[in-house]
């Protein structure tokens, strides 16, 4: 189906890494390195996902020097409030002006026994406070060996957005992530991200409609690079890229963001 109507968005996934002095200069670097590229955030959207201890750091920076960059969290609760010790709510994520939270990443899936009645939960969460999920999914070594890999994503995507209304799911993210190609520098060919993006867009259309469809992005991630992002991003069901590692170095991060300066290897 065609991009022409969603706006790709590049997130960077901080993961546990870079405490709240360093968040601020990898943010300012990163706002540099952009306006010195003439980006237009409207065109590509970029948002940064720092660790909770970041966030308010992230928010002054933005805020202060009207920086057109998103951020927002990379785990939420499921509830509220209450004695929910470590957990953190989204009122108060929505207070710090997130946008995106990531929700059901392989890492809190795997060390968090998060499972897709949980991730359902988060999404949820999400939306009750007006914070859009960027729904992580995708498979481990052993399904993509065995061929599974479309059902497995399809089957994650609709246990995640079974309570969903269709107003919800028009903004919805999904972030198609290997875990085989998480960190490992094995990038997944832009054909395997193709061929995962459109089924699990094809699933919106057959739950949801295909006007739908059209407007949830799907971004791929796992060992992004400014050296393969350009590959990945032309296929037409890629909007976008969730990025880990590469995304501590702000001039890296830059260049995968301004994936259009760079050519597309055949
Ligand atoms: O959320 C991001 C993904 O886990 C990808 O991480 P990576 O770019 O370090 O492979």
């Amino acid at each position: 189906m065609a991009t022409a109507q969603r706006v790709p968005l590049i997130a960077g996934n901080w993961k546990m890494n870079l405490d709240h002095m360093q968040a601020i200069s990898t943010v300012q670097k990163l706002a540099w390195t952009l306006d010195d590229a003439g980006h237009d955030f409207k065109k590509v959207e970029v948002a940064v996902l720092p660790p909770f201890t970041d966030i308010r750091s992230v928010q002054t920076i933005v805020h202060g020097d009207k920086l057109d960059l998103a951020y927002g969290a990379q785990d939420i609760s499921t509830q509220d409030s209450g004695a929910f010790t470590g957990d953190v709510s989204g009122a108060f994520l929505a207070r710090l002006g997130c946008s995106y939270v990531a929700v059901g990443h392989s890492e809190r899936r795997e060390h968090h026994g998060e499972d897709d009645d949980v991730v359902r939960a988060k999404v949820e969460a999400a939306y009750r406070h007006g914070i859009t999920p960027i729904l992580c999914l995708g498979e481990n070594l052993e399904v993509r060996q065995s061929g599974d890999q479309v059902a497995h994503a399809v089957g994650q995507l609709r246990a995640a957005t079974s309570s969903l209304q269709p107003a919800q799911v028009e903004s919805l993210v999904v972030a198609y992530e290997p875990i085989w190609a998480i960190g490992t520098g094995e990038v997944a060919t832009p054909d395997d991200a193709q061929e995962v993006a459109e089924a699990l867009r094809g699933a919106v259309a057959e739950s949801f409609s295909p006007e739908l469809a059209g407007a949830v992005r799907v971004l791929y991630g796992g060992s992004v690079k400014s050296s393969n992002v350009a590959s990945i991003m032309a296929k037409p069901d890629v909007d976008g890229a969730l990025v880990g590692g590469a995304s501590l170095d702000p001039k890296e991060f830059a260049a995968i963001c301004r994936y259009q300066d760079h050519n597309v290897a055949l």
